[in-house]
Parts: structure tokens; C-alpha cells; sequence
């Protein structure tokens, strides 16, 4: 079977007239059915990757090279407020797009999200920004995408609430869908084996993937560094 998504030597360019430079180059990288974890120092072009998966290039950006697609695509911004409208609950909006796609129950994609229910009749900016986080990835398995990419799911959760996170985009991927999800936490993928795969990024370049076991027998001082 094609996989998920794919790249292929996708080159972006951003150019906003003051700026110019190229934050993604000749990037190859394949998105296949289970949990892909993207990896790298900040900066160095992961959000981009997901942007470009998404169809959600900044404006100032300019693409060459092949971005290809299976079905339905959902999205975790990295700030999870930027998934709501400002003005209304996270519960209405929840429920709007439970009906709009008529998918899972509001109660079981909160439930799988580690979304509290306590907090729906809140408004977006009255989240924490584990929370809001959590709502936002609520709100994108609302729609069971064929591809979930989630841009650091764990980034402002506690310890044992990140083990949670992780453990439901682990049961996601495992009904067969494929999830990419960019993070630093090398140490919890270590820990808990989630990934199936892992790719690593340096300076807008993929400079490694596999396995944990086939990352981890590298001697290879910038991918130790994620497991630290
Ligand atoms: N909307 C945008 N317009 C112009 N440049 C952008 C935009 N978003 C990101 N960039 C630039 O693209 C480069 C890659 O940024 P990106 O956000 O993809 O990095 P990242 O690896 O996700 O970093 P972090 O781990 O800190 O989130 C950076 O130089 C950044 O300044």
C-alpha cells in the first residue's frame, strides 16, 4: 500500500523581502501507517514539514519538489489555541465538528485526547496550554484522519499526562491511520518505544531514519543529544 503522505526533495524557500532563505532542502521523507516521530534542534524546519503536509505554507513561502497525500489529513498546531475560533466555548466548537463530520462522540475523542470535560465550557484563551492543546487534538480525531500530524503533543504537559498523550496517538496509529508527530522528547520515545519510526532533522535536511534500536546504535553525537 502507498503510504500516508510523502515528500519528495521538497525545497521551501522563504522570501519575505527583508528575509530570504531556505528553510526546507531537497527534504525526502515517507509517512507510512503507524507513528512517526520527527525529531530536531528548534528551527530546523519540522513546523514547515507539517505546514507543507497540511497545505498550509506560510504565504512567503516558495515550494519546489513533491508533496503527496492519501486521504483525509488532520492538524495539531503546535499552539492550541490557533485550532478555536476566540470568541466561543471549546465545547460548542467541539460539537459543531462532531456534527459536521459525525465521526466519534465529542465524550470519546475528549476521552482519547486526555481532555478534561470539566474545562468545555471554557473559553479557548481560559486553557492552560496543555489544555488547549489537548482540546485541539480532541478536535482533530473528531474527524478520524487518515493522517494525524501533531506539532509537539506533550511540549507543555507534566510528565505523567505527556505518557497519556503519547499512549493514545500510539492507539490511534495502531487502527491502522498514520500519525506523525514532531517533538524534542526523544527520552519518553526511548522510554515507552511508541515511534515506529524516527526522523531526525538538522538546518532544513533529514539527516536520519529508522528505528529507535537502528537510531540509537549510531555514534552520532546530534542524535544522542535527544535521548539525554
Ligand atoms: N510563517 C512563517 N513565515 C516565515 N518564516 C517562517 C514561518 N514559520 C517558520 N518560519 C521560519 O522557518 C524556519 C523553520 O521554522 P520551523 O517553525 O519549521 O522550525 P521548527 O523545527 O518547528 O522549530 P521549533 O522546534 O522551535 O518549533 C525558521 O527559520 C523560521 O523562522
Amino acid at each position: 500500500m502507498s503510504p500516508a503522505a510523502e515528500l519528495r526533495e521538497l525545497t521551501v524557500l522563504v522570501d519575505t523581502g527583508r528575509w530570504r532563505e531556505t528553510v526546507l532542502d531537497s527534504v525526502c521523507l515517507v509517512v507510512p501507517a503507524g507513528l512517526t516521530a520527527l525529531l530536531g534542534e528548534s528551527g530546523c524546519g519540522k513546523s514547515m514539514v507539517a505546514a507543507a503536509l497540511t497545505g498550509s505554507l506560510p504565504s512567503v513561502a516558495h515550494r519546489t519538489g513533491e508533496v503527496r497525500v492519501r486521504g483525509s489529513v488532520g492538524f495539531v498546531p503546535q499552539s492550541g489555541v490557533t485550532a478555536f475560533a476566540a470568541e466561543r466555548t471549546v465545547g460548542s466548537q467541539l460539537d459543531e465538528r462532531q456534527q459536521l463530520y459525525r465521526g466519534r462522540s465529542v465524550e470519546d475523542a475528549c476521552k482519547a485526547a486526555v481532555y478534561p470535560a470539566e474545562t468545555l465550557d471554557l473559553y479557548p484563551h481560559q486553557h492552560s496550554s496543555g489544555q488547549i492543546q489537548r482540546a485541539a487534538l480532541a478536535a482533530a480525531l473528531l474527524s478520524e484522519p487518515d493522517l494525524l500530524v501533531v506539532d509537539e503533543p506533550s511540549a507543555s504537559l507534566d510528565r505523567g499526562t505527556a505518557y497519556e498523550v503519547w499512549a493514545s496517538l500510539r492507539a490511534y496509529a495502531d487502527t491502522g491511520t498514520a500519525v506523525l508527530a514532531i517533538t524534542h522528547d526523544g527520552t519518553l520515545l526511548a522510554e515507552t518505544g511508541y515511534a515506529d519510526a524516527m526522523v531526525f532533522m538538522r538546518d532544513g535536511r533529514t539527516v536520519a531514519a529508522g528505528s529507535l534500536a537502528e537510531i540509537q546504535t549510531r555514534a552520532n553525537p546530534y542524535l544522542e543529544g535527544f535521548f539525554q
